[in-house]
């Protein structure tokens, strides 16, 4: 069974004087116990909005009108709101870009460190302060037992990104989203980290990572999922998606053929820009920028994502050829 299954995942945002505007489409996926899921697409394609809804920290303009999230037999949509946060604290953690989204600014680290910890009784107030110690030395921060009693503002802004990877990673959760953890920081911190995410996931932790840089996706994720105006276009297993994507938006994102194998490879631009979500095109939405587009079937009908042998994608063409 899988650690977290989403199935046709559906959230709006409400509009002034307009219809609301459909962010996330229809998405599915699973996460692995143990393994990790790349989330890739081009900046506004949902992957922000698609976790956020999973984990129930969305803005107030945002609903959720469908779908299910299903994590230890429970669905993570229709439980409520106490009991999410309870599961959010304890079992699924996340990682943003800016400490300062995830961070109080008003606590001290060790406040923040351990107060998860102790609320879920999952050890004695003198063991959370030392396993928050740790987990802050864990993500190289010096002197732990020092700078446990600062506040987010006294540290660096690379500082403080780790002492946020060591506060989702404190609780060892069961699930754990990053959202472009290593965009902020620079190479060296960006391999501890990663480093330190390798251990969670070998000690059994399921990770998301909605990330822009495939050369970390390479090297740390086994699975993929491509997304694009709020669906998933291809899923696959991360090395298949790299080698040889299928769907006509993951080679031109991935880029069909190039070498992959070093670090910071940035996802390639694809002429044009993704569409205005609120005029939606008909059809494939991705049907007015792609090569291979075949009128009026790609402008009328829409390909559901369908299951093939080696890999999962929303384009007839392609599943025509598997
Ligand atoms: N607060 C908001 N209010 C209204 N619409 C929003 C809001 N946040 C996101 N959206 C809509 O949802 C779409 C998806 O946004 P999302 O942040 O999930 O994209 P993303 O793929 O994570 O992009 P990025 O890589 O830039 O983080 C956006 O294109 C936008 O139309």
């Amino acid at each position: 069974m899988s650690l977290l299954s989403v199935r046709e995942l559906r959230t709006t945002f409400r509009r002034e004087g307009g219809d609301p505007l459909t962010a996330v489409d229809g998405v599915s996926f699973d996460v692995q116990r143990g393994q990790a899921l790349a989330v890739v697409g081009e900046s506004g394609s949902g992957k922000s909005v698609t976790m956020r809804s999973v984990l129930g920290i969305l803005p107030r303009t945002a609903r959720i009108t469908g779908g299910q999230a299903l994590y230890g037999g429970r669905d993570l949509l229709a439980i409520g709101d106490k009991e999410l946060r309870r599961i959010r604290g304890r079992d699924i953690a996340m990682v943003f870009q800016s400490a300062m989204e995830a961070m109080n600014p008003t606590l001290t680290l060790e406040r923040q460190l351990t107060e998860h910890l102790i609320w879920h009784g999952l050890c004695t107030k003198a063991e959370a302060r030392k396993r928050a110690i740790r987990a802050l030395g864990d993500v190289g921060i010096p002197d732990p037992e020092k700078r446990i009693r600062t506040y987010p503002f006294q540290l660096s802004g690379g500082m403080r990104q780790r002492a946020m990877i060591a506060m989702a990673m404190v609780t060892e959760p069961a699930l754990l989203i990053a959202d472009e953890p290593t965009t902020a920081v620079d190479v060296t911190v960006q391999r501890q980290i990663l480093d330190l995410l390798a251990d969670l996931k070998a000690r059994g932790t399921g990770i998301v990572m909605i990330t822009h840089d495939l050369g970390v996706a390479r090297y740390f994720c086994d699975d993929a999922v491509v997304m694009y105006a709020g669906r998933v276009v291809e899923r696959a297993p991360m090395g298949t998606l790299l080698d040889d994507p299928r769907h006509p938006y993951s080679v031109g994102l991935l880029g069909s053929g190039v070498e992959v194998g070093g670090r910071d490879l940035p996802l390639r631009p694809i002429p044009g820009s993704p569409p205005d979500l609120s005029r939606r095109p008909e059809g494939c939405p991705f049907h007015p920028r792609c090569p291979q587009a075949e009128l009026p079937r790609c402008s009328t009908e829409q390909e559901p994502l369908t299951i093939g042998p080696s890999r999962d994608a929303a384009c007839w063409k392609v599943t025509a050829d598997v």
